[in-house]
């Protein structure tokens, strides 16, 4: 049986339906409320989506674990000792140490993992609650582009709910694979990494993206034997070529094992593990793979292409800077539009779209201003133009790179690894991009976002004060370089 649900007292307000509660969904319903829709929200997991549940928030979670057994890895260099000296130690001879070392509890650390990320998908249900959003959960499609049925999640009947425009923000899920699923206990999507209880004897992680790279690094740092399979000639093949191969040499220094060149074409499991095949006929054995290739937009058999939404060859929605579909009043945000796959671009073309939809004032989608960050130790963060995409454009530019060990923080931290790199025009001296490869380059790219997105020259930046010592102070040092005396 059918049932159609009235949404709410005020029949003058607007309908907005939102498929998909991961940021580009509930961002978007909390801009929506405030400028006085009546919002649902359909959702077959949990509020926060993906991202909150399975994907950012876990991964960074695992991660914070995993950097703090790294900063240990100076710790020696600091002076400092893990273990109590023998108490006839002389000073500066601390011979043997009398003191358990440093162990991970997996079970512990994926057990904090999960819980943060199910209470901040609550903390997101209880926030939308409190605006007079109304979540159903369940899984939803189009039925044309003014209406979405869902089938609740108790298996009630469907559930149907009329719209004066839509929101698709349904995300994507792992890609596989071919012929290898996912079993969640050997051959493993990142989804599943966290019902690990020990850790991995061997890891082995196909893919050297972004995800590839973070689990990879993690799990190395944890104390587990990693081997990355990299299809490309380096990891991070998308990202600042040096940065890249800064970081892959910190992974071969830490002892993992990079195949490059190696794609691979199945996974099988074994007596005690798994066996990875290579295109090339290598084999690869571990005790655990993690698939990391990527991940296919949720948008096939949901009614799109019916309701009059294009989709791409690859199955992503086709969208506008302001999130509009080809279907009048079908709005679509997020990894779904594979705009850029990231959580901030996702709640951005939410919100974009709601501001469009209801009248507000909106300013299109600019991708060059997204600031990003892979949470590696050290952390690459980039914003504005990269290095390739000026190259690829023929564009003039200017550009100066400073190594941290040059910087007297990151010398007194004990900091060796990582850049600041700047672009800038080589006429009018506005930042173009930058990267940082940093411990906590999260946090440090975000002057050259500012510069980035307010056309700042480099002398701007320059001439702001930083503290000292600072790791900031390479930001301004950067800038300084790259100032042209007046003719
Ligand atoms: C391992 C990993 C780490 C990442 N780390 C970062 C990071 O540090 N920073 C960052 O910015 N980005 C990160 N990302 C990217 C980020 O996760 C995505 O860009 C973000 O989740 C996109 O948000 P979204 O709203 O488009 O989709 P999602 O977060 O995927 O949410 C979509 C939701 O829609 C639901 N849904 C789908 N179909 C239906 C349906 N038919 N009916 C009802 N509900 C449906 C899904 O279940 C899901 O809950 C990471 C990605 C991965 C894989
Ligand atoms: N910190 C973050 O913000 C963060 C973290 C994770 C993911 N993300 C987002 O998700 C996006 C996707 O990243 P991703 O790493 O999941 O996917 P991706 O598509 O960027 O990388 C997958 C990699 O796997 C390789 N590959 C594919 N098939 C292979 C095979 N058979 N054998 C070996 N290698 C193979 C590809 O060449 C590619 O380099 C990123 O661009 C980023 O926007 C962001």
């Amino acid at each position: 049986m059918v049932t159609v649900t009235s949404q709410g007292p005020d029949l003058q307000a607007t309908r907005i339906v939102i498929l998909g509660g991961g940021p580009g969904g509930y961002e978007a319903a909390l801009v929506a409320r405030r400028l006085g829709a009546e919002v649902t929200v359909v959702e077959r997991q949990g509020l926060g989506g993906s991202a909150v549940l399975t994907d950012v928030v876990p991964s960074k979670t695992l991660i914070a674990a995993a950097e703090w057994m790294t900063s240990t890895e100076r710790a020696a260099g600091l002076g400092i000792r893990f273990g109590v000296p023998a108490a006839d130690a002389r000073p500066g001879e601390a011979g043997d140490l009398v003191a358990p070392g440093i162990s991970v509890d997996l079970a512990a650390v994926n057990q904090r993992v999960m819980a943060l990320a199910a209470a901040q998908s609550a903390d997101i249900r209880a926030r939308l609650d409190r605006e007079g959003v109304v979540t159903v959960l369940g899984e939803g499609r189009l039925d044309g582009p003014r209406r979405v049925v869902v089938r609740p999640r108790g298996g009630e009947a469907d559930v149907v709910l009329e719209a004066d425009a839509v929101l698709v923000s349904v995300g994507a899920t792992p890609r596989e694979l071919p012929g290898s699923p996912a079993d969640g206990e050997r051959i493993l999507t990142w989804t599943q990494l966290y019902g690990l209880q020990a850790l991995p004897e061997k890891l082995i992680v196909v893919g050297s993206g972004v995800t590839g790279a973070e689990f990879a690094g993690a799990y190395n740092a944890l104390g587990v034997d990693v081997t990355l399979v990299s299809s490309r000639d380096r990891v991070l093949p998308g990202e600042d070529a040096d940065a890249a191969e800064l970081l892959e040499g910190v992974f071969r220094s830490r002892g993992m094992t990079v195949l490059s060149r190696s794609r691979a074409a199945g996974a099988e499991r074994t007596a005690d593990g798994v066996a990875v095949s290579l295109a090339d006929g290598r084999v690869v054995e571990g005790s655990h793979v993690l698939v990391a290739v990527g991940a296919i937009p949720a948008t096939r058999g949901i009614g799109l292409e019916e309701a009059g939404v294009t989709l791409a060859p690859s199955g992503h929605v086709v969208v506008d800077k302001v999130s509009r579909t080809t279907a009048r009043g079908v709005y679509a945000a997020g990894d779904c539009t594979g705009v850029l796959p990231l959580a901030s671009v996702a709640a951005m073309q939410g919100r974009i779209a709601m501001q469009h939809v209801l009248g507000d004032a909106v300013r299109p989608i600019r991708v060059p201003d997204v600031a990003a960050n892979i949470f590696t130790s050290p952390e690459i963060a980039t914003v504005g133009k990269s290095e390739a995409a000026l190259q690829a454009a023929g564009s003039k530019y200017v550009t100066t790179t400073l190594p941290l060990s040059r910087n007297p923080r990151a010398k007194m931290l004990g900091m060796r690894d990582g850049f600041v790199k700047l672009f800038a025009h080589p006429e009018a001296a506005v930042v173009l991009g930058g990267v940082v490869v940093s411990p906590r380059a999260s946090e440090l790219i975000f002057p050259i976002t500012l510069a980035v997105s307010h056309r700042l020259t480099v002398d701007d930046v320059a001439e702001a004060f930083t503290v000292y010592p600072s790791l900031s102070g390479s930001i301004a040092e950067v800038a300084r370089m790259l100032h042209h005396p007046v003719d």
